[in-house]
């Protein structure tokens, strides 16, 4: 088949025939282009969305899907809260605003606890202070720390206050101590701090006496006595034993040993005003003076002892006879002051004696956990021979010629080793960290400063200088070097002039005169 094609060209007629399938290629190429542009112009009126509506999500996919963002949107808003609570601690626990103002100013802090490879000073009288950890019901209730101790001897007590507008803040208050040991510290190094240069003062013929000192349940008995496991005690890990591990060691040295020294042990409690042996089924005592003055426990069991365990298990027998009651910090809790004595006799003769004291908790009446007649009697004396012990100590520092030992047994008891020639004082204050503890905590460290204050004075009495005393050496800043050298006349006058403004500062002495007379009648 074929098909002629006409057409005109310049007036003139013109013709082709073709063949079919070039006339059919011819024929596509035209009716492409023509295809082309007519389904563009389609979709471009009609695009597919419009012709082809995706199909419809159904409700509860939506749903799933709205739940899905919600979660999204929680998790990362939880990280970001969990991130600053890291960095600000729990902002739900009590007190949160002044955790995060202590946690704050601790990070300025640049903090050197003392540690083992530190030189121990030699004092006179030397006052520390141990703050322990907080315990378990303490972090349950996620109390706060208020008590940071830096190292050399300064502690930081922050204390929370409002005020009148209730705008939170902090008081921190900074005491100086001869040694501050912090709640990772262990009984051996507040021991070699404190009471061990003590040991070889009674092989030098001397008297010693160590106190440990603080609210219940702040770790006294802990210190002195042992770790506590549970309700056991390791009594081998205490300062009593620690002393006596000293003592044997000293005992054995070519110095001591051919000096015929035997080492005794007595162990005696005061409770109520009344002496009881701990040694002796708690056999009650009597306190007498004799002819020289000297005061005697009448019918105290003196033990020899030949070794550590000897004295570990008498304290053993002592401790589990000494009375206990409850106290809102302490389910255990001392009710009486414990006097252990190591005692060094040459024959007959005394020759030294170191008093080991862990005093009874120093609290308030509602603070026992019951308030019958009996607990309110034995609060009342645990205060008040407290109360005497600090009045002792402050008639020394006045030089008084009446020291009121006789105000209480305990001050009594310890008479002579206050007032020998040779004699050395380590008393440890033990403080509770947490805020509920902070009234007591204050009274402590107040009770341990005046005593510092005291004491330190006390060693400027006479004309010799018996070593600076802690409160002036931190007010001189001065070296602990000085050792055993007399005053001169300036440096006394310059003494007087600070320790006189401290006191003012500390006492509140209204007139110069009044804390001239009270505090400083040394004689020069
Ligand atoms: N430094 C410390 N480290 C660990 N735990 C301690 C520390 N100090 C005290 N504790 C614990 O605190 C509790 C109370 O201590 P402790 O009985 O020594 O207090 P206390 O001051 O003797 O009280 P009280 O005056 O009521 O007898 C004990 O369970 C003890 O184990």
């Amino acid at each position: 088949a074929a098909v002629s094609v006409e057409w005109a060209e310049n007036s003139a007629t013109k013709g082709k025939e073709p063949q079919i399938g070039t006339l059919t290629v011819l024929l596509w190429r035209k009716a492409s282009t023509w295809f082309g542009i007519f389904f563009f112009f389609f979709f471009f009126f009609f695009p597919p969305p419009l012709l082809f509506p995706a199909r419809r999500k159904s409700g509860a996919s939506l749903e799933v899907e709205k739940i899905q963002n919600k979660r999204e949107i929680t998790q990362a808003k939880n990280a970001e809260t969990r991130t600053k609570r890291n960095k600000d601690g729990d902002m739900n626990r009590p007190n949160w605003l002044f955790y995060k103002m202590i946690e704050e100013y601790r990070e300025n802090l640049e903090i050197v606890p003392i540690s083992l490879s530190d030189p121990v000073e030699l004092h006179r009288i030397c006052v520390c202070v141990r703050k322990r950890p907080l315990n378990k019901q303490e972090v349950a209730r996620k109390e706060i720390d208020v008590v940071s101790i830096p190292g050399k001897g300064i502690l930081l007590l922050h204390e929370p206050k409002q005020k009148v507008d209730l705008t939170k803040y902090l008081e921190n208050q900074v005491f100086h101590f001869d040694y501050s040991f912090d709640e990772t510290a262990t009984n051996e190094l507040v021991y070699r701090f404190s009471a061990k240069p003590l040991v070889q003062t009674i092989f030098e013929g001397g008297m010693a006496t160590c106190f440990a000192y603080g609210q219940t349940g702040s770790g006294k008995t802990h210190t002195m006595g042992g770790d506590f496991s549970g309700k056991n005690q390791n009594s081998s890990k205490g300062i009593y034993s620690l002393a006596a591990q000293d003592l044997f060691l000293l005992l054995k040295q070519k110095r001591y040993s051919s000096m015929g020294l035997e080492p005794y042990v007595s162990f005696f409690e005061i409770y109520n005003g009344k002496v009881f042996d701990l040694l002796n089924k708690k056999a009650k005592l009597r306190v007498l003076e004799d002819g020289k003055q000297q005061v005697q426990v009448v019918g105290l069991q003196e033990v020899y002892v030949s070794g550590v365990e000897d004295v570990i298990k008498m304290i053993d027998v002592g401790s589990a006879c000494r009375t206990s009651g409850q106290t809102f910090a302490n389910a255990n809790s001392s009710r009486s002051h414990a006097v252990l004595q190591i005692i060094l006799r040459r024959g007959n003769k005394l020759h030294g004696k170191f008093s080991l004291v862990d005093l009874a908790g120093n609290e308030r009446g509602p603070d026992v956990s019951s308030n019958d007649r009996q607990t309110l009697v034995e609060t009342g004396e645990i205060n008040c021979s407290l109360l005497a012990l600090k009045e002792c100590i402050r008639s020394l520092g006045q030089n008084s010629e009446h020291i009121p030992f006789r105000m209480s047994k305990l001050t009594q008891v310890l008479r002579d080793s206050f007032i020998g020639e040779n004699s050395k004082t380590c008393m440890i204050a033990m403080i509770s960290p947490g805020m509920g503890s902070c009234d007591y905590t204050l009274n402590t460290l107040r009770y341990a400063d005046r005593y510092l204050l005291h004491l330190s004075i006390y060693s400027l009495r006479g004309a010799q200088w018996v070593g600076p005393g802690p409160a002036l050496r931190w007010l001189w800043g001065s070296s602990p070097a000085w050792g055993q050298t007399f005053l001169s006349k300036a440096t006394y006058i310059s003494a007087k002039v600070q320790v006189m403004q401290y006191i003012k500062r500390r006492h509140s002495c209204r007139h110069e005169s009044q804390a001239n007379l009270v505090y400083l009648p040394l004689a020069f």
